[in-house]
């Protein structure tokens, strides 16, 4: 459903992302980890078309990203880092200029902004500015946004910042759900617990490069059983290590 091949992002002589190769089926949702810098946000957004790639192909349910731009737009929704919504619509106004995008049908439009609105806890704001609303209902009315088609793939680049235990537990669970049977989650995060608990694969990047996939369990009982969590410290830092022990100018 969403299949990357030999990505990679240069910005002047600074290789951001190196090569990366994923297929993530449907059914599927794979979490991106890595420590910061490592390259995750630059494959999501390479990924949703906005950051063009270096080299390499990135296409979503057989429609390539960048040569057929709006058709792959159809078929995902986005929850970005630092979402930008319009302060001076409401949430509603919001929602119902996202169906339109999407060009879907009036009464599917109204029914999915009710339910959505429920799911979140934001009906009693439904028709407050969004400039008035606070960090994590911003954050929650991008995931209604997002969801409100009913996307074939749904990619969240950290998905937890700003939200309350309640809304946390309705993210985790959909994060963990959505894909199933037959639709593709990617998200990035830095929350360990998160990633065993929604993944059904992870993949390390570190200096943009993929440094390890594989399911949670495989993982772990690969590497004597530890954690996720120190499965990562040990494979980040290993390779800060090796950099640090190499020559600083290799012979050719
Ligand atoms: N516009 C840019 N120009 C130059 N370098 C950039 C640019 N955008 C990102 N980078 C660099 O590319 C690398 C990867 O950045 P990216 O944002 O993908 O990391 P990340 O894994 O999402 O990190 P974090 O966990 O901190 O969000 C970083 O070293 C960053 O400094």
């Amino acid at each position: 459903m969403i299949r990357i091949q030999g990505l990679t992002k240069r910005y002047g002589r600074f290789t951001a992302l190196e090569g990366l190769d994923l297929h993530v089926p449907p059914g599927e949702t794979l979490v991106l980890l890595g420590p910061n810098g490592a390259g995750k946000t630059t494959a999501i957004r390479a990924l949703t078309g906005q950051l063009r790639p270096t080299r390499g192909r990135v296409e979503l349910a057989g429609v390539d990203v960048w040569r057929r731009p709006v058709a792959a737009k159809r078929l995902f929704g986005y929850v970005p880092d630092r979402p930008y919504l319009y302060g001076k619509l409401s949430a509603v106004e919001l929602l119902r200029f996202v169906g339109r995008l999407y060009r879907m049908e009036g009464r599917r439009i109204e029914a999915r902004i009710e339910a959505l609105l429920a799911e979140f806890r934001l009906e009693r704001f439904a028709s407050a500015l969004i400039e008035t609303y606070s960090h994590g209902m911003r954050q929650k009315l991008t995931f209604a946004a997002a969801l409100l088609p009913e996307p074939r793939v749904l990619i969240v680049d950290e998905p937890m910042v700003g939200l309350d235990p309640v809304a946390a537990r309705t993210v985790r669970t959909l994060l963990r759900t959505y894909s199933k049977p037959d639709r593709a989650v990617l998200f990035s995060t830095h929350q360990m617990e998160l990633a065993e608990a929604a993944a059904d694969r992870v993949a390390l990047l570190h200096e943009g490069r993929l440094r390890l996939l594989g399911a949670p369990d495989a993982v772990r009982a690969q590497h004597g059983d530890a954690s996720l969590e120190e499965v990562f410290i040990r494979l980040t830092e290993d390779a800060a290590q090796d950099a640090a022990a190499a020559p600083a100018h290799p012979a050719p």
